[in-house]
């Protein structure tokens, strides 16, 4: 991405800001403790001086040095490089912001870790989100001696998603048709689950500086889906079980795989047809009437009532499945919010889209097929970071203004939720 971008779409030149002496002490972090990973954001200070140097400790070099050499940290916690945005602005203090994962089943080892690293000597309280800062506030404190300040994730969420938007021109992004013409167009249009079809989309940025009112479908572990209407009014209008956590459950269970990683490389490689009782399987056509087309899934996992067919499916089709079943079901729900809400944006993040273009391209496909054009699915960058982005803003008592600053609030009532 997009460190550029990142650089260049802040205010360079506004005047130096004086030190602030109430500032909390290094190292700066928020945590978003989720059902399935941990996610980690940390702000490395742009030393402005030889004093500044001169003054750090020896643990805050260690840890600093620790974190921003390595990509890896033991066997399962990773720094995502990629999405490192420079230049970022908190508390008056200019820096880089680091993106660090690892499963939430590893947080005694984080822990252990943190200890050995003399974490706990500087820290002592954390910005925390997720189910985990509630589950493992004791552990936080009998182990490292950290208070977990909690926040609400969604939250949380919401004010990741707007800040990140507001320092990153490229932070938002759609997957264009290959000549954007309507998808539409014929009732019988056959919806792209072949690897060919998909490969002609392809990603443009999307504007979101006017982003009200908009649909957010966080796809972690579970999914909730949230009318934002303003960066302080929102509700959470729906949700699954169906999520992240399904897919990858469901994949191991069926082909045998052990990782996230492996789940959607099988599903890439394979074929949902040999799966899915399709329209056409039940029609031999299209059931134009409704406006079904052949080739639409009308079962999911249809076929594998047949003992042959169970004989002769490969693990890769068994994946590509999973992961149309899953993504086609969010979809829908999705689109059912936003036509009931009238809102035409719908923003889906979360790790469940990580290295995830198939699901991307078919919920783009699904949420314009559907609405008839009407519904646009937008994507970000930072995925599934957000909550912690939210976490590590609570740190400075500015940033509100620094990310409405961009982003446009609509002069309407606000609206409410039924439920
Ligand atoms: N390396 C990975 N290991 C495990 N799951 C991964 C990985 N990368 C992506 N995923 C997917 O991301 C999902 C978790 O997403 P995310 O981190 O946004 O949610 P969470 O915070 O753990 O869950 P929740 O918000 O429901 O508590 C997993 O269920 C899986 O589908
Ligand atoms: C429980 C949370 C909010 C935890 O992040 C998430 O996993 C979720 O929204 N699950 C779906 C719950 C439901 O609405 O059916």
């Amino acid at each position: 991405m997009s460190k550029q971008n990142c650089t260049t779409t802040m205010a360079e030149s506004a005047p130096p800001t004086p030190p602030d002496i109430d500032a909390p002490a290094m190292p700066w972090f928020g945590m978003d403790i989720g059902g399935t990973l941990t996610k980690l954001v940390y702000f490395e200070p742009r030393e402005t001086n030889r004093r500044e140097i001169d003054k750090e400790t020896e643990v805050l070099k260690n840890i600093r040095r620790y974190l921003t050499r390595n990509s890896a940290y033991g066997k399962t916690g990773r720094r995502d490089v990629h999405l490192q945005m420079e230049n970022v602005k908190i508390r008056g203090r200019r820096g880089t912001l680091h993106f660090i994962r690892f499963p939430t089943s590893e947080v005694g080892a984080f822990l252990q870790l943190a200890r050995s690293k003399g974490m706990a000597d500087l820290v002592n309280t954390i910005y925390a989100t997720g189910g985990g800062a509630y589950k493992f506030e004791e552990d936080f404190i009998k182990e490292v001696n950290m208070r977990l300040e909690k926040l609400d994730e969604l939250d949380a969420l919401i004010a990741g998603v707007l800040y990140v938007d507001s320092m990153n021109a490229q932070e938002c992004y759609y997957w264009a048709p290959p000549d954007e013409l309507p998808v539409h167009q014929h009732a019988t249009d056959s919806p792209p689950y072949s690897e060919a079809a998909l490969s002609l989309y392809v990603r443009k940025p999307y504007d979101f500086s006017s982003p009200y009112p908009f649909l957010l479908v966080n796809i972690g572990s579970g999914v909730s889906m949230l009318v934002v209407n303003a960066p302080d009014d929102y509700y959470r209008v729906s949700g699954t079980s169906l999520g992240g956590g399904t897919f990858l459950g469901l994949c191991c269970l069926l082909t045998g795989c052990s990782s996230f990683e492996e789940a959607i490389s099988l599903a890439a490689s394979g074929d949902n047809t040999t799966v899915d009782k399709l329209v056409r399987d039940i029609y031999g056509g299209d059931y134009a009437r409704f406006g079904l087309p052949a080739d639409l899934v009308a079962s999911s996992f249809g076929q594998m009532a047949s003992a042959e067919r169970r004989a002769k499916v490969s693990r890769e089709d068994l994946a590509r499945a999973t992961l149309v079943t899953i993504t086609n079901n969010i979809g829908s729900i999705a689109r059912l919010c936003a036509s009931n809400e009238n809102i035409e944006r719908v923003v889906f993040c979360g790790n469940f889209l990580r290295v995830n273009p198939l699901s991307m391209k078919l919920l783009s496909y699904a949420m314009s097929y559907w609405s008839r054009g009407a519904l646009k699915a937008l994507f970000l960058e930072h995925e599934g970071y957000f909550g912690a982005v939210g976490c590590l803003l609570h740190l400075d008592l500015n940033w509100q203004k620094q990310s409405q600053s961009r982003h446009a609030t609509p002069p309407q009532e606000p609206r409410h939720a039924d439920r």
